[in-house]
């Protein structure tokens, strides 16, 4: 790549950068990093398809454990692959003692840090990610090789849930409650939580909750986990690191990121100032408004609005937090600035609020949205170990060369 010593300016055109090397596509807007027959999407119309079925049909009639199945095998089990698959999720709840201590000790940290060295700390005691990762190494990726790559697939989906449940113990100083066999994984999560019998619309929105994020193509976290998974590293490295992109409130963070600033806002009456303060040059973002492929209201955002909907009729919106999510959202769809940049709310904008008031604290929505992603993270990571190239862009360099070497003493 022929490149100039000489420092030019960049200049922005919409989301191409030029520079003196070439164009760069900022923020690899619109770049394609694999082909994919897991997930699609038509931002455009705000369609979701997760292996050809429309996310609004899975929500309907489907459980998390058969969306899980259908993203890892690429189709809907029958009665038995569903009881055999739910009792292997079952059988691998538990955790090595190295990520329960990693998890105690991290019990004032953020659940997302918790979460990120608690993966990684069970990656390194779990014999089969260690053979996988040496059979990758050594050129093997055919039919036993790929069992094995589905079977840790299986075990990072049931572990995450348990990571989360235990920190939330160990935080509060709370005995953890241990996996119980009878349940399902939505229902699992919450006994091991909370201690007790889990409150059905709390399990039926846990599962929903599951279902909507289980995919999205290649969003951040998902191309992060491809990036580590490209090198040949480990699959638990890998999802590591998607639960670090994740956190970001750009992406998964924006769950948490949302519902406080409601609380923080506190009466709808502000919606209008809120949202127009966001329509100045250099303010603060709404949080779960926007979206990079979605240029329409985003699907699950409308099922989750639903259920919220629902759920306060019933229960009531003592903090108002429906209320002024909704007046925020009629200031938006109103707004030019909005409107002629095509944004709507995403599905961090309505998530997080029947939640919290269910008891969810508010820093658990994204752990609780990797729960549900790290099926997607795997899958894709299986897809593209199937045609592995390590991941390697460049970058155009825009400094001096050859500066010479000043010893310490006489740099001023
Ligand atoms: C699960 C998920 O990850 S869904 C996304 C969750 N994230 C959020 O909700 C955070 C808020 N939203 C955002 O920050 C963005 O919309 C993103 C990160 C989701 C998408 O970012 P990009 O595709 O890079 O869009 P970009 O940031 O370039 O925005 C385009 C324009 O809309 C504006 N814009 C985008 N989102 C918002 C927002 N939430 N509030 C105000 N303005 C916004 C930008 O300032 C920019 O304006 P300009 O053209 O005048 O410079
Ligand atoms: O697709 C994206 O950019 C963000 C994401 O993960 C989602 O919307 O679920």
């Amino acid at each position: 790549m022929g490149m100039s010593e000489q420092k030019v300016c960049i200049e922005t055109s919409g989301k191409i950068l030029q520079s003196p090397c070439g164009p760069i596509i900022h923020g690899l807007e619109d770049v394609l990093v694999k082909t994919t027959s897991i997930t699609d999407i038509d931002g455009d119309r705000g369609i979701l398809w997760i292996r050809g079925y429309r996310v609004e049909e899975l929500a309907a009639h489907g459980s998390y454990e058969e969306v899980a199945y259908l993203i890892l095998r690429g189709r809907l089990p029958n009665r038995r692959e569903l009881q055999e698959f739910s009792e292997r999720l079952k059988a691998s709840r538990e955790l090595s003692p190295a990520a329960v201590e990693v998890l105690r000790s991290l019990a004032k940290a953020h659940p997302m840090f918790a979460l990120e060295a608690a993966v990684a700390a069970e990656g390194a005691f779990d014999e089969d990610n260690l053979k996988l990762a040496e059979a990758l190494r050594a050129g093997r990726y055919k039919e036993e090789e790929k069992a094995l790559a589905v079977k840790v697939a299986e075990k990072l989906v049931a572990k995450i849930p348990t990571m989360i449940a235990y920190h939330y113990r160990f935080s509060r100083g709370l005995e953890l409650v241990r996996p119980r066999h009878d349940l399902s994984h939505a229902a699992n999560f919450l006994y091991m939580m909370f201690g007790r019998e889990p409150d059905p619309l709390a399990v039926r929105g846990i599962d929903l909750y599951l279902i909507l994020h289980s995919d999205h193509e290649v969003p951040a976290s998902t191309f992060t986990a491809l990036v580590v998974a490209s090198t040949l590293s480990d699959m638990y490295s890998a999802v590591a690191a998607a639960v670090g992109a994740l956190k970001g409130p750009l992406h998964g963070g924006a769950n948490e990121a949302a519902v406080k600033s409601y609380l923080q806002i506190g009466d709808p009456s502000k919606a209008k100032e809120v949202v127009e303060a966001a329509t100045k040059p250099g303010g603060p973002k709404l949080m779960g408004v926007g979206h990079r492929v979605y240029k329409a209201y985003d699907p699950r955002a409308k099922i989750f609005r639903e259920f919220s909907q629902e759920y306060v009729k019933k229960f009531g919106d003592p903090q108002k937090l429906y209320a002024i999510a909704e007046a925020i959202e009629r200031e938006v769809l109103s707004s030019p600035y909005f409107q002629q940049r095509r944004l709507y709310p995403n599905v961090d904008f309505w998530s997080g609020i029947a939640f919290y008031y269910m008891g969810v604290p508010y820093e658990y929505f994204t752990p609780i949205f990797a729960a549900s992603r790290v099926v997607g993270w795997v899958a894709h990571i299986l897809e593209y170990w199937e045609n592995n190239r390590i991941f390697r862009p460049r970058a155009c360099y825009m400094g001096p060369h050859d500066v010479p070497y000043v010893p310490i003493d006489q740099r001023s």
